[in-house]
This record gives C-alpha cells, structure tokens and sequence, in this order.
C-alpha cells in the first residue's frame, strides 16, 4: 500500500477505502478505481484531510453523487474525497436553509417545499450533492443555484477554512469560481422565500412529470452531456444531425434526448468518449458549431 494511505488511515480523518472502484460512484456506473477513496465524516476531519493531503503533495478530487462526472477506465490516481454523514446535515432558520456539501439535493429541495419555502423547485430532478451544485451553478426551468445562494463554507487547497458569498462564487452559467480555484464546499445557505406549501409542492411535480417525459431517467447517465451554445440546444442539434441512437460500444446518443447519452450495459468510458467525439465532430461538420462539454472527464487516460 503506498505510504499516504497508510498514514491517512492512522491519522483518524475519516473511512479509507484502498482501491475503490469509481464505478459505484458515478450515475453512469463507469470507472476504474481510485487509489482511496477517503470519507471525512464530519468538518473539523475535512479540513485536516485536506491539509495532510498538501503537505504530503498527494493529488485528490472530491466527488459528489458523480452525476456531472465522467471518470477514466483506468481510473483515479491519489485521493478522491466524498463527504460523509456529518457532512449531509440540512436545516432551516426563517426562510434561510443551511446544507452539508454532502446533503442530496433533491432532499434538500424537497424539505424547502414542505416548509413551505420556494425558491428550490428547480432543484427537484437535480440528482447530485449540494457542494455539487455549487461548484456546478446547476440550474434548471430558467433558475440555479445563483438565484438563492447566500454563503458557503469552503475548505481550500491548504485546509484553511473561508466563507464565500454569492459575489465570490462569480457564479455564471454552469460555472463557479470553484472551476479555477480549488476547494471543497462544506457547507453552503441558501435564501428562500415564504410560499404556499400547495403551489411549490405542484409546480415540482409538474417539472418531474416533464423530466419523466423528456430525459432518460431510468437508464444510467450524466445528464446533458454538452453545455448549451449561446441562443441554441445542443440536444436540437444533436437531433438535426441524425444522431439519436447512434452508439460505440454500450454507450447510445439517448433515443429520447439528444445531449443525454446512456449506458446500455456495459459501456465504458473509452465508449462515451468516442461517442462525444463522433457527435462534436458531426455536428461541427454539420452547423459550424463547436460543442462544450458539460461533463467532467477525470482520471488516466
Ligand atoms: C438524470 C440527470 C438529470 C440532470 N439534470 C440536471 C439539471 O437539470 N441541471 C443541472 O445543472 N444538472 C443536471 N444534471 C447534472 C448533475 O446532476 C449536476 O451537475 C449536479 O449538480 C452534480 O452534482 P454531484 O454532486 O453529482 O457532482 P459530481 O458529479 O460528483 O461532481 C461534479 C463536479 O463538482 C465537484 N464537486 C462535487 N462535490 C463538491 C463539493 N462538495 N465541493 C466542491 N466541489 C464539488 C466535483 O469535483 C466535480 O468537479 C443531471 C444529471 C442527471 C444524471
Ligand atoms: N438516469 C440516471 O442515471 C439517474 C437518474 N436519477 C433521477 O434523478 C432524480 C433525483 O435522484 P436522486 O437525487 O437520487 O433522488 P431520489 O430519486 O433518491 O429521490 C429521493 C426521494 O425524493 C423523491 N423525489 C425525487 N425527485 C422529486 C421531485 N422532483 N419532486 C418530489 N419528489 C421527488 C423521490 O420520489 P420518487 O421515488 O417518487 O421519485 C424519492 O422519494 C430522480 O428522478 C432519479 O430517477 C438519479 C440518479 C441517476
Ligand atoms: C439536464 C441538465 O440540464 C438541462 C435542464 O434539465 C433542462 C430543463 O431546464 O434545460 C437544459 O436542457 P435542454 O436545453 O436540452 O432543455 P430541454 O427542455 O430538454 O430541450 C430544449 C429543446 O431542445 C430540443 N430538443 C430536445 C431534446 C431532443 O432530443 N431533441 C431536441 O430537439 C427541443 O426543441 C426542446 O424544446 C439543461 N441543459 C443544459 C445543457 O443547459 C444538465 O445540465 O445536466
């Protein structure tokens, strides 16, 4: 066993698990396996972890729920983090709502609405972590995270703990300042409104009804693959060029949307890669436009 998993084993910052295959992990059930895997359950073991992990100069990632994330078939050398169960607290105070960077967030979304607060619905199909949905701006039915942040714990590389508001995140489309500046999101409170607890919980059922009929929901996958090209959507393209069902391996351009594409069975990451390539390059050959991946690639290739 290399020498800083063992070190970290003794050093009380949380379960190691050597060798962990990534595939649990990930919504797409693909990927190798990490070095280890490390679950800090609670802060104060977060922030140690990461600061053992600089000093010792040993590369790590932190995954959520992996639902944004594609990772290599080779999988992940160093550590990758997921956040444990003292890490997934939600509570309210007034219209304000406070989450562990672990919490679900659909979870979360869904206690706003029995508190009668809005501001959450969107959140409702978005199957990831709250420090997920940070990092990501994640959005959906014309809102995100932008909309209601307020502040968010976040460990950085050296361990230090800061607190970031809404100006700092430099929140954009799909995209947060955590994207340039490594950190990990702790914990982060979001300001809600008082609503009626009838109406929030009816307009979430009506995205999830519409979600049900337009993605992909039982077959594994990331969501949208490709980001959307200003003014268009990718899946609109991806359509236009004839490529629903077009499939390398087990992986298939989703029969149902377009920039979703689903594991059949047995893809691999190698699979989707190549599909990702053969749709930029038609749809470039097609309409000049070049797509973006919203995906995470991570790992050895
Ligand atoms: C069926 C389906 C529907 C989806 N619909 C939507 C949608 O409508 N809108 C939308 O925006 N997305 C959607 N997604 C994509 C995905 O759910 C979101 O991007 C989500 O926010 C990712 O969260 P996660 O915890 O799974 O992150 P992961 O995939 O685990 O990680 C994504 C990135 O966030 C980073 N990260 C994770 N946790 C933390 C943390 N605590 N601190 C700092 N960085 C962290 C990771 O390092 C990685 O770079 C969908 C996915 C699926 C499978
Ligand atoms: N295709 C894929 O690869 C994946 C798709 N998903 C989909 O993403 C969504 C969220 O997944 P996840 O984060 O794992 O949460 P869960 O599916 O575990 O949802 C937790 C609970 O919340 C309920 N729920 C989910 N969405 C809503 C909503 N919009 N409004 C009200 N209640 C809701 C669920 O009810 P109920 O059981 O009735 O849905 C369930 O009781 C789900 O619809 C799931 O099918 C999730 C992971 C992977
Ligand atoms: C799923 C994600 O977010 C989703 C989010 O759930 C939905 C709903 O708000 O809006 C975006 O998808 P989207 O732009 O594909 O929205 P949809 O409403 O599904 O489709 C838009 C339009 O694309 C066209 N369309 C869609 C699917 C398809 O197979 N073919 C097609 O032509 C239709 O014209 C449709 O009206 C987000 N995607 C991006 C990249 O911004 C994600 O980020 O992972």
């Amino acid at each position: 066993m290399q020498h800083w998993i063992s070190n970290l084993t003794r050093q009380g910052v949380g379960t190691v698990l050597p060798n962990e295959p990534m595939s649990k992990y990930t919504t797409w059930k693909i990927g190798g396996p990490a070095d280890a895997m490390v679950v800090p359950e609670n802060p104060g073991q977060l922030s140690r972890l990461v600061r053992l992990l600089h000093e010792e100069q040993v590369a790590w990632m932190v995954v959520g729920k992996g639902s944004n994330m594609l990772v290599s078939d080779q999988g992940i050398r160093g550590c990758v983090i997921r956040l444990g169960s003292g890490l997934e607290q939600i509570e309210f105070d007034g219209n304000e709502a406070r989450a562990g960077g672990g919490a679900s967030f659909v979870r979360l979304s869904i206690m706003a609405g029995k508190q009668g607060l809005t501001g959450l619905e969107f959140a409702g199909g978005i199957p990831g972590t709250v420090g997920g949905a940070v990092y990501m701006n994640a959005g959906a039915h014309g809102s995100d995270v932008s909309r209601i942040f307020k502040s968010a714990d976040i460990v950085l590389e050296t361990g230090e703990l800061v607190t970031y508001t809404a100006e700092d995140m430099k929140f954009d489309y799909r995209h947060s300042v955590l994207h340039e500046q490594r950190g990990i999101v702790a914990k982060a409170e979001f300001m809600l409104a008082s609503g009626d607890r009838l109406e929030v919980a009816a307009a979430m059922a009506a995205y999830k009804d519409r979600r049900r009929k337009t993605q992909p929901l039982q077959q594994p996958c990331a969501g949208s693959v490709f980001r959307n090209p200003p003014g268009d959507h990718s899946a609109r393209l991806i359509e236009a060029a004839g490529l629903k069902g077009l499939r390398v391996g087990g992986a298939e351009v989703s029969t149902l949307h377009a920039n979703f594409i689903v594991n059949t069975g047995q893809a691999t990451a190698e699979d989707v890669l190549t599909l990702m390539e053969e749709i930029k390059a038609a749809v470039k050959g097609k309409f000049g436009v070049t797509l973006v991946p919203e995906v995470f690639f991570v790992g050895e290739r």
